[in-house]
């Protein structure tokens, strides 16, 4: 059983109500919005009135676009200017934007004062679809993603879709990428829903829809194994992979773009050895490929590439656990000896070499 219950909110006139909605989760006290450069100058301020409305004391903390905010440096930024602001055990947090402001804020909150409120109020396809849901936080260190985390749970998610009118459209596609991964885990209905998206307009014009089938997915998922003991695992299919090259990237992949890589990668070496079903790759790629995501990458095998992956933070005495897929909807948790990484990789590029899904 989770830790602890909250409500999350899937609202398309959210963001004008935030400050309703916070009030009803908690007392009136001093919230700090964090938020990035690019989601601050369109949204901080409404929200930021609507928190005044509704009572509550507000500063807002406008950090760095991009990855490179989830950092132990921003970490400890803004939790001395928590500290200056006198920020106590009583005060929250409001994390405004997508999951490098949802991963850092959850943390911060985590580790102030051991522990202080925090809302998700998510901002991009990818937080409303995934990040913003399960509690998982945390900031990289150069050779790692999300060494240093917390499993810390918000105390209340508002999604509002009209968030997504002014995310690019690459940042859109972006988040695609999860929802095709969770599309798979599920299986059924909504696998069928993502083979229907056709282009990027499609994948706009249906983003509510596919955000109310992942979370559905997730929550169900983060319920029964809040910590990752066992079932959650699967929510980590194309990552292993996947964060090798979003690191090796340095900045120029995203991390929905490199999970599309890790995913089909991994199911074309499965599907070779007999575990996934035939067509499993060609029908994640069609799926992908629709809206312009990368199915390779050649910075798969570089020797940096083989760094990170034994720098994974889930590999355990040299063996990590992989997620396979048997079939959509059909998950399956695999342990594989990091030195067997060289080979799989070799056999995932030999068979790209005659691929012709792409
Ligand atoms: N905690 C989890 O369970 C979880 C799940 C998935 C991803 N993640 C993490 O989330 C991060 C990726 O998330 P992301 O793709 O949201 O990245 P991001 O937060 O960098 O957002 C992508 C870009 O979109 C911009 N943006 C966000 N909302 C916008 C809006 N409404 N209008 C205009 N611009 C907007 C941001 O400023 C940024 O430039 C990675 O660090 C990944 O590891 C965490
Ligand atoms: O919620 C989860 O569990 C996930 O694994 C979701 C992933 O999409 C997400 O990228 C997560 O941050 C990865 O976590 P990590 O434990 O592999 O760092
Ligand atoms: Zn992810």
């Amino acid at each position: 059983m989770p830790a602890k219950a909250y409500d999350l909110v899937f609202d398309a006139v959210g963001m004008a109500n935030l400050g309703a909605y916070v009030a009803g989760v908690w007392s009136p006290r001093q919230v700090a919005v964090i938020t990035d450069t690019n989601v601050g100058p369109l949204y901080a301020q409404m929200v930021k009135s609507s928190l005044l409305t509704a009572g509550f004391n507000v500063i807002v903390l406008t950090l760095p676009a991009g990855e490179g905010t989830k950092s132990l440096t921003t970490l400890g930024q803004v939790s001395q200017t928590l500290a200056q602001h006198g920020f106590t055990r009583a005060d929250g947090i409001v994390a405004l934007g997508g999951g490098v402001i949802g991963d850092l804020a959850g943390l911060v909150a985590a580790l102030y004062m051991r522990g202080i409120s925090f809302i998700q109020v998510p901002t991009s396809l990818t937080a409303q679809v995934d990040a913003s849901v399960g509690g998982k936080t945390a900031v990289n260190l150069t050779q790692t993603k999300n060494v240093l985390g917390a499993f810390y749970q918000p105390d209340f998610v508002l999604i509002d879709p009209t968030f997504l009118d002014t995310l690019t459209d690459r940042d859109l596609v972006e988040g695609y990428g999860e929802v095709v991964k969770v599309s798979a885990l599920a299986g059924g209905d909504f696998f069928d829903q993502t083979g229907k998206i056709q282009t990027v307009a499609d994948l706009r014009q249906q983003a509510a829809a596919l955000t109310v089938a992942s979370i559905g997915y997730k929550a169900e998922v983060v319920m029964a194994d809040e910590k990752e003991a066992g079932r959650r695992q699967v929510l980590n299919f194309g990552h292993t992979i996947g964060h090798a090259i979003e690191l090796e990237a340095k900045g120029k992949l995203r991390h929905g773009e490199a999970v599309a890589v890790g995913m089909v990668a991994i199911t074309r070496y499965f599907e070779h050895v007999g575990i996934s079903a035939p067509g499993l790759t060609e029908a994640l790629a069609e799926r992908l490929m629709a809206v312009g995501l990368p199915l390779r990458s050649s910075l798969m095998g570089k020797p940096a590439f083989f760094d990170h992956l034994v720098n994974d933070k889930k590999q355990r005495g040299g063996k990590i656990n992989l997620v396979a897929l048997s079939k959509p909807g059909q998950p399956r948790i695999l342990t594989k000896e990091l030195t067997a990484f060289p080979n799989i990789i070799k056999t995932i590029q030999t068979l790209e070499g005659g691929a012709t899904a792409e």
